[in-house]
């Protein structure tokens, strides 16, 4: 099995900030507060869509970052919530998380998702903070964080287009150079697939999977030498690329050719014949090409689909390219062995669990400075206003709950110590 994978970044927005203000109504002189609380920062979420077959987009963008929520407003009014965030993937995306090693998700039908970032909460208004005893607080909290992610994407490849064609007829040939025609896909990883199954990206966005098939001539369907991978790759090829050499070297008859690898088609019990076939007359570079060409088509008739093309010289690829992903867009799935669909039935549940983590964690600098970690204070912080006594004041008390004041304690702080959290750094104050 060909496996192609990707990795990306996802970050989902950060809540808006909360905001501090007060009513200004006329003759009601100290109004009370009327901040309102900032919006939601959008989540990251994948969809399959079925009309994807490959990674290859991945190739261009491999960061995405969802919208923050808007801050909030006077009036008591809401930020509006950052707008939905969607990152499209193939059927058959297995979801990995790079961090932890965990898989999130297998996503396998059209329309599925699955949320990878959570968005921030939107930080509140002083409203919120509203006391009997602080009637009018000057307190606003920043938005929560957006959750981040460093995903790996696994896809399972199956040939979408199947090569064949005699030994030598120029199969390898043209895998190389549609597959590799662009610069840039060198920078994609292919990792673990061999060099007989190819990505090829169309001009006009489209990509598809396209696979040799040597093992089919040779009595291949006699069950010779075909492993059971090989099958099913066969089995999912939608479109038949059909390729033979027209210049007719050492002898050959083109049309004798085509007629014995259809047959060879035939004996297969994969119904191969009734997928749509492109014939591609190759090396229309050589000499004796033209002439062969026009002897073939009235051989096989007008009905037969030919595209002459020299894949040596890359001529006619891209009307080629053009028209397989035509054909793919028009010809459903071809159902599969009954093996498969039941080891399809066979659905894997993932469950996802957040590892429980420890509230923080203490440690010193070479200067002695104590450094406080950990997922909920560092929250905490990101989500408060230093700019504002009560927020900071706020953040203290936070401290004092979470025991973090004991903890600093123990590891012998004493007034006057330096405490670091993220990039701020405190007095410890007995
Ligand atoms: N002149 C010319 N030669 C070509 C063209 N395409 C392939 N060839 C040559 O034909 C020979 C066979 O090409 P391959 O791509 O190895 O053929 P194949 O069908 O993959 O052969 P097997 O691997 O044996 O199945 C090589 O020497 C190629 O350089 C073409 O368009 N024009």
């Amino acid at each position: 099995m060909f496996v192609d994978n990707v990795n990306i970044y996802v970050k989902a927005g950060d809540g808006g900030d909360g905001m501090v203000a007060y009513r200004r109504e006329k003759y009601v002189p100290n109004g009370g507060p009327a901040g309102g609380d900032g919006g939601n920062g959008s989540d990251v979420v994948l969809k399959v869509d079925e009309g994807l077959r490959t990674l290859m987009d991945f190739r261009y963008q491999r960061h995405f970052k969802a919208d923050r929520g808007e801050n909030g407003r006077p009036k008591n009014q809401h930020g509006k919530n950052g707008k939905g965030f969607i990152v499209r993937v193939p059927p058959g995306t297995t979801v990995i998380d790079e961090t932890t090693g965990q898989t999130l998700a297998d996503l396998t039908d059209h329309g599925q998702e699955k949320v990878v970032a959570k968005g921030g909460r939107g930080g509140r208004g002083n409203t919120r903070f509203a006391t009997p005893a602080n009637p009018a607080p000057e307190l606003a909290e920043n938005g929560e964080p957006g959750q981040e992610r460093n995903l790996k994407l696994e896809l399972k490849l199956l040939a979408d287009v199947g090569l064949v064609g005699f030994p030598s007829v120029g199969k390898s040939t043209l895998l190389s150079v549609v597959s590799a025609a662009k610069p840039k896909t060198a920078s994609y990883h292919f990792t673990t697939i061999k060099p007989n199954l190819g990505i090829v990206d169309t001009e006009d966005g489209r990509s598809f999977a396209m696979a040799d098939l040597p093992g089919l001539i040779e009595g291949a369907h006699e069950g010779v030498g075909l492993g059971h991978q090989f099958l099913r790759h066969i089995e999912r090829t939608r479109v038949i690329v059909h390729m033979i050499d027209m210049s007719g070297f050492e002898g050959r008859d083109p049309y004798e050719d085509y007629t014995k690898i259809n047959q060879e088609l035939e004996q297969y019990d994969l119904r191969l014949m009734e997928r749509p076939q492109i014939v591609v007359a190759n090396k229309m570079d050589l000499p004796e090409a033209e002439d062969q060409l026009e002897f073939f088509k009235e051989q096989v008739g007008e009905e037969v689909d030919i595209i002459p093309i020299s894949a040596v010289s890359k001529q006619g690829l891209a009307p080629l390219l053009r028209r397989i992903a035509d054909l793919l867009e028009t010809t459903p799935e071809f159902p599969l062995l009954q093996e498969e669909e039941e080891q399809e039935d066979q659905r894997v549940v993932y469950r996802y669990e957040e590892k429980q983590e420890k509230p923080f964690h203490i440690s010193r600098d070479d200067d002695g400075t104590f450094v406080v970690t950990g997922g909920e204070i560092e929250r905490v912080f990101k989500m408060t206003d230093f700019t504002r006594e009560e927020s900071v004041r706020r953040f203290s008390r936070k401290l004092r709950h979470m025991g973090i004041d004991d903890a600093l304690r123990d590891r012998g702080a004493q007034g006057g110590d330096t405490v670091r959290i993220l990039k701020y750094e405190f007095e410890f104050v007995e």
